[in-house]
């Protein structure tokens, strides 16, 4: 109890929302109350130079507000480096709704929600993330144009994650040619963490190829469900980041290239879907650096799925999607070759080649 009343008023001699550390020059951070459906949302705003902030709605059973906070504004700043590479038209946001998406979330405040969304006049455009399903997007449709990730029968672009796992296996594949020579993965050996919906995408596209692929998820079941399908082993050890391999393709959670997992890797090239692989962006990308390891940006080549839901807006169709998504190689090897050339990190490159686009776009519209 000590402990808590002391950590309360530790943040409350902090600025609440300026002075957080990730806090990064947003423009807006909008605050959502309503009390008849229990709605309590945080709406952040990152950056509209390139165009409206498009990024997910998340909704999370968050610890604190503070929480809530520190996650909006990282996941929205990210989303603005992820278009601005990609070469997208669209400004970075994201949103979150404090509540157990199982047990509280209901129509009545998806559709609240969708008014706060209106309220911003497609400043903000939202989509699903963590804890939001395609029919809780069709519903927010029915109260705002400012909407995407819809269901294909209302004009949404349908399932991400097959585009999402295409990008990274473009990304991996640019990876092998910077790093191999060649961006051939046959008979490479492949580590794939976390085989859910885009995982087992990009376990297609590498048995496809002739790669060696090795499978781990928590998941009993879907391993054995995805070895039978793509004929690819499952993973038996207990250490994966020991394992030699030429690539790990963390697919599961963010964070796993860390301070304890740096020092055990043996692989050649990082590529995967996971959002925030770096637990310390600065720290251990420098870390992978010097360990020769080559590290394919994760908000640089899991771009595809955010690529997806910007047709909805252009009216792009499939043909242009799957273009826009194989680009994916291209940057990655132009972004690899400038970290090379510069001698700074991958995540360094990737994050200047997205800042250099914003800046230019502010200096044109002035
Ligand atoms: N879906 C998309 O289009 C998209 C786009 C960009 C980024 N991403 C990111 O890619 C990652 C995967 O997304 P998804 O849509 O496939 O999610 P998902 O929930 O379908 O799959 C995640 C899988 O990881 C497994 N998993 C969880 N903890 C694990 C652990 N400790 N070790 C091994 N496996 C574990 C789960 O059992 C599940 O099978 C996420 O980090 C997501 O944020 C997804």
């Amino acid at each position: 109890m000590e402990t808590e009343i002391i950590k309360t008023n530790e943040l409350h001699k902090m600025d609440p929302v300026f002075g957080q550390l990730s806090f990064d020059d947003h423009e807006q951070i909008v605050f959502c109350n309503d009390k008849d459906t229990g709605l309590k949302a945080i709406i952040g705003i990152h950056n509209t130079v390139l165009g409206p902030a498009l990024g997910g709605t998340r909704m999370w059973n968050y610890a604190s507000e503070w929480d809530a906070l520190n996650d909006v504004l990282r996941l929205s700043r990210g989303m603005t480096f992820k278009s601005a590479v990609t070469g997208l038209n669209l400004g970075g946001g994201k949103a979150v709704i404090i509540g157990d998406a199982k047990t509280q979330k209901t129509p009545e405040l998806m559709l609240k929600f969708g008014e706060f969304v209106h309220s911003l006049a497609g400043k903000y455009i939202t989509a699903e993330d963590v804890g939001m399903a395609t029919e809780d997007m069709d519903l927010v449709r029915t109260v705002t144009p400012f909407v995407t990730g819809i269901s294909e029968d209302k004009g949404g672009a349908g399932n991400p994650s097959p585009i999402t796992a295409y990008g990274v296996f473009m990304g991996m594949k640019a990876a092998a040619k910077h790093t191999f020579g060649s961006d051939l993965l046959e008979g490479k050996t492949v580590f794939v963490q976390g085989i859910g919906n885009v995982g087992e995408a990009l376990v297609e596209n590498l048995s496809n190829e002739g790669a060696k692929v090795y499978i781990s998820d928590i998941n009993q079941d879907r391993l054995e469900e995805v070895r039978d399908k793509y004929s690819v082993d499952i993973y038996g050890g207990k250490n994966l980041y020991a394992e030699e391999m030429d690539i790990y393709a963390p697919c599961a959670l963010g964070a796993t290239i860390n301070d304890n997992t740096i020092d055990q890797l043996n692989t050649k090239i990082i590529a995967g879907a996971a959002n925030n692989q770096l637990a310390d962006e600065r720290k251990h990308g420098k870390m992978l650096r010097d360990k020769g390891i080559v590290y394919a940006p994760d908000f640089l080549i899991n771009a595809g799925g955010i690529i997806n839901v910007y047709a909805e807006l252009e009216n792009y169709d499939r043909k242009e999607i799957m273009r826009k998504t194989e680009n994916i190689y291209n940057t990655t090897l132009e972004i690899l070759k400038k970290a090379e050339s510069n001698n700074i990190t991958t995540h360094e490159a990737a994050l200047a080649v997205a800042k250099a686009r914003i800046d230019a776009r502010k200096q044109e519209n002035q």
